[in-house]
């Protein structure tokens, strides 16, 4: 019996679990290889919080999570808002782990709401020794659940900790301990008994959008880079584009004339690093450096990795944001 001594047991709670498929969801077969099950390994989960937490479980879809696109993360957005209006208390969110800071952080920029979104994965599938799946499930709906994860925009649970949305990401291919916060750690654990949050998170913008745009790229950055990827996008149907750049925001010179072919047709250029740690800022003041790249007009986007800085130019495009609001939204390192 898990007895959980930080909760407000006044009401039972109601959180709504969108399993959307996910090495969570998946069953290791006969070769060895991990494979999507017709039957959703999680349908076997006991609820261990009978009494407290009511759960109310919908199946949007079985994918992968590489099959996920912004499509599908629109389509959990708006059936979290209208599960909300149906006066859920809470959200957890089983996906797999190769895209999900990418949905997370898409939610924590749309879901208008202050109540709990939880997302989790797993990186066992569900009859491999030392699963993880059914774990990471139950750590996340006592999240979910608990009154402090209020008000702190879209989480993150995986291992027994607590991150970000805006800025977890997965850091190794197959160990458990995969998912980190870099630069700034993970806000909070979980265990048996509680949830416990180390920092106080401030909620992020919301930003509201009924469609997504397409064409917005993700280009990293390498010594000797020349323009051909920015001619080749400059000449197709491109919306946007974020470059993970080289130290702290800077690019080889010999690209220099395929980013001014992008800028000319008045397409954002965002600019973060392909550093791990650390924010890009526009302090170099040579060919190729920070100072060039912001004066010629790229945005700066500080803290994000290129995935989530991808993210976010598509939540500011999709909302028709003009090229001022855009800077700014993208700028802002509190959003
Ligand atoms: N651990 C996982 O979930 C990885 C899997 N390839 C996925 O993202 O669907």
């Amino acid at each position: 019996m898990i007895i959980l001594k930080n909760w407000s047991e006044k009401n039972m709670k109601t959180i709504l679990v969108l399993h959307t498929g996910g090495t969570i969801a998946m069953s290791e077969g006969e070769n060895g290889s991990i494979v999507p099950g017709k039957q959703n390994p999680l349908n076997s989960f006991t609820n261990p919080f009978t009494g407290k937490i009511k759960l109310d479980i919908r199946n949007p879809f079985n994918l992968p999570s590489p099959h996920m696109r912004p499509t599908e993360m629109l389509q959990l957005k708006n059936e979290i808002i209208q599960a909300e209006n149906e006066g859920i208390d809470g959200v957890v969110i089983t996906h797999g782990t190769d895209t999900l800071e990418e949905t997370a952080y898409f939610l924590d920029l749309t879901l208008p709401s202050d109540i709990p979104v939880v997302v989790t994965g797993a990186m066992r599938s569900a009859n491999e020794i030392g699963s993880d799946g059914l774990h990471n499930f139950q750590t996340a709906i006592q999240t979910a659940a608990s009154d402090e994860a209020h008000g702190k925009g879209v989480l993150v649970v995986m291992n027994d900790e607590i991150h970000t949305a805006r800025f977890v990401t997965k850091t190794h291919t197959t160990n458990v301990a995969t998912f980190r916060t870099p630069t700034f750690g993970p806000v909070g654990s979980v265990s048996k008994e509680r949830v416990t949050f180390f920092s106080k998170l401030i909620r992020q913008i919301y930003v509201p959008i009924d469609h997504v745009v397409d064409h917005v790229y993700l280009l990293k950055a390498f010594a000797g880079m020349g323009p051909e990827l920015f001619e080749a996008l400059a000449n197709s149907d491109t919306k946007g584009v974020v470059i993970d750049a080289l130290g702290a925001g800077n690019l080889p010179p010999a690209t220099l004339s395929g980013l001014q072919q992008l800028l000319d047709q008045q397409i954002p250029v965002v600019i973060v690093s392909r550093c791990f740690n650390g924010t890009a800022e526009s302090i170099y003041d040579y060919e190729g450096g920070g100072v060039q790249l912001a004066q010629m007009g790229a945005i700066y986007c500080h803290g994000l990795n290129g995935q989530k800085a991808r993210i976010k130019l598509l939540v500011g495009l999709s909302a028709q944001m003009g090229p001022a609001a855009l800077k700014n939204f993208v700028n802002d390192a509190t959003s």
